[in-house]
């Protein structure tokens, strides 16, 4: 079947759109560089086999063929690379191969590194450009737009990314409609393939009841949400003691860092109208509580200007010094919200339409928007994770380690952050951490007597936090042991926490004497 006409015929608006572009970048590219100074990188992906058959058909325009068969073509002159590795599926290498002869490719094979094989690759060819099927979201898609260079350090020449905007769904529509074959591991559940060692199946299409000792999987693209390609992109290790499948990402061991680690959020609403004291913020206050109830310590808060430098300066002081960053208000269609440009600021991105977030708003607000396009819909490039839930009408925004909220008050806040606990609470973006235990201690002690025990705890345990919350409360966070017959406050006598267990302490002045309160 023939892709263009299979696209034409096809009754997907978005597809026809996501494809003309993809084309475009083709012929600009091979406008741009003759045909032996361009190359294919070719891996037997998903993506990349999208790439084939767009270059195949992107080839064939601009040659002015309007037609052509799948069959009958096998003089395809783009050189393809492929760079073979010992630990690659090898279903991913026979399906490579088999493709290459099946369409007549001309495959330069590489076994060494991607870095050295192309300095050897370009000393050798007179190549210029390479096409390759990175899209928005992958991790290396970071900064980079259709024509990109290649990084520094790297040998000089042109990326180019014909579907760098496309969306997982966009893939599979295209793999399905085209009726192309591909590799025979996304039947089998994988949805990303990187190497043996780093790939499973998404756990999120298993379909094994827990009787079947074998575990199936549905094929990849009935992943419905294509955000979470990757979750199978994991370190093969044994699987928690929840049962489920070990949530590990980017070689980090979530497990690990949930039992010993601290989670640190920083919270940024952005607003003149709050700076003015004109508003009472009370977004913030309840985030605090909401993360402080997952085990998170919010390590600072902060209100910033509505202007794109001031969210900008704040993000990038706050997103590298914590887990995770929320920032809210300046989100909208007005001229004043400035949320989303200043977080592309922040990480040296640009703002660019992204199609999947505009579909949500034109289903929620209709045509309801300034200008040709929604401004709405401009989001951090590169960056940007879309999260769907049914309850909510527009995703959730995430950049990195950024999450743009949309809540203007509490009743939206809460819904958001439940949604966010369900989309988020099981990956190691929000990790629910095992939440503080509240004690409470009473003294009638004045400041000055309680305040050397106090400090002499804060020495023989680090990671103990001690703060007052009004006149009459201290407030002591740790996740250790304490006596504190042990550490001068002997008056008090008693332990006040159990061993392992992360708990808040809140001494008060003023309560009967000597009282431990436990809550
Ligand atoms: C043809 C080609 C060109 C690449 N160019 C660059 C580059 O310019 N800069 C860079 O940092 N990485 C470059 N890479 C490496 C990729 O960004 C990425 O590390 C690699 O595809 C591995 O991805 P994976 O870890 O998801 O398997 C290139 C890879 C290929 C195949
Ligand atoms: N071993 C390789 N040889 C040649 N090209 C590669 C190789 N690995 C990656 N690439 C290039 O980088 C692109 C992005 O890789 P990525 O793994 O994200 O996509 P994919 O392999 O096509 O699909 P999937 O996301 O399902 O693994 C590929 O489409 C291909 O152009
Ligand atoms: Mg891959």
């Amino acid at each position: 079947m023939e892709i263009d006409k299979a696209i034409r015929e096809s009754g997907d608006q978005r597809l026809k759109t996501k494809f003309n572009n993809a084309i475009y970048v083709i012929q600009r590219a091979l406008a741009l560089y003759s045909i032996e100074e361009v190359a294919f990188s070719f891996n037997g992906g998903k993506d990349s086999t999208v790439l084939l058959h767009l270059l195949r058909a992107g080839y064939f325009l601009h040659k002015g063929e309007q037609s052509y068969s799948n069959g009958g073509l096998t003089n395809f002159p783009v050189r393809t690379i492929y760079f073979e590795s010992s630990s690659a599926f090898t279903e991913i290498n026979s399906f490579t191969y088999d493709i290459a002869s099946l369409y007549g490719l001309q495959l330069d094979i590489i076994r060494t590194d991607f870095k050295s094989g192309l300095e050897a690759l370009l000393k050798a060819k007179p190549i210029r450009a390479i096409f390759l099927g990175v899209r928005i979201g992958d991790p290396t898609a970071v900064g980079q737009e259709q024509f990109s260079p290649s990084s520094p350090g790297w040998p000089p020449f042109m990326r180019v990314n014909p579907i760098l905007d496309w969306s997982y769904r966009d893939v599979w529509a295209f793999i399905l409609t085209c009726k192309v074959q591909y590799c025979s591991l996304y039947d089998q559940g994988y949805t990303s393939i990187g190497s043996i060692h780093d790939t499973v199946p998404n756990a999120l299409l298993c379909i094994s009841d827990s009787s079947s000792s074998k575990e199936k999987f549905k094929p990849a693209y009935l992943l419905s949400d294509g955000r979470l390609e990757r979750a199978g992109r994991v370190k093969k290790i044994s699987p928690s003691v929840h049962g489920r499948s070990p949530t590990v990402a980017n070689g980090m061991d979530i497990v690990d860092s949930q039992k010993h680690g601290m989670r640190t959020a920083s919270v940024i609403a952005v607003g003149d109208e709050i700076l003015s004291g004109t508003v009472e913020d009370q977004l913030g206050p309840s985030l605090c509580k909401k993360l402080h109830s997952i085990g998170w310590s919010v390590t600072q808060t902060a209100v910033v200007q509505n202007d794109v430098d001031s969210v900008a300066e704040e993000v990038e002081r706050r997103k590298s010094a914590n887990n995770m960053v929320f920032i809210y208000g300046g989100v909208g269609p007005l001229h004043s919200d400035v949320t989303s440009a200043g977080v592309a600021k922040a990480f040296g991105v640009r703002l660019a339409p992204d199609e999947e977030f505009e579909e949500y708003l034109r289903n929620f607000i209709g045509d309801h928007c300034t200008g040709d396009r929604n401004e709405m819909a401009q989001l951090p490039e590169g960056i940007t994770e879309l999260f769907h839930h049914e309850q909510l009408p527009v995703p959730l925004i995430k950049c990195q380690n950024v999450i743009i909220l949309a809540a203007t008050n509490i009743t939206e806040l809460d819904k958001e952050w439940t949604c966010l606990l369900e989309l988020l609470g099981s990956s190691d973006s929000l990790a629910l951490m095992e939440p503080f235990t509240s004690k409470i201690l009473t003294t009638n002690l004045p400041d000055v007597e309680v305040a050397q025990p106090l400090s002499k705890l804060c020495l023989e345990f680090p990671d103990l936090h001690i703060g007052k919350i009004f006149l009459d409360f201290w407030v002591v966070q740790s996740n250790i042991f304490i006596s504190l017959s042990n550490c001068g406050l002997c008056k008090f006598k008693g332990v006040i926490a159990n061993q392992g267990k992360r708990f808040l302490l809140l001494v008060s002045k003023a309560r009967a004497k000597h009282e431990l309160i436990l809550q």
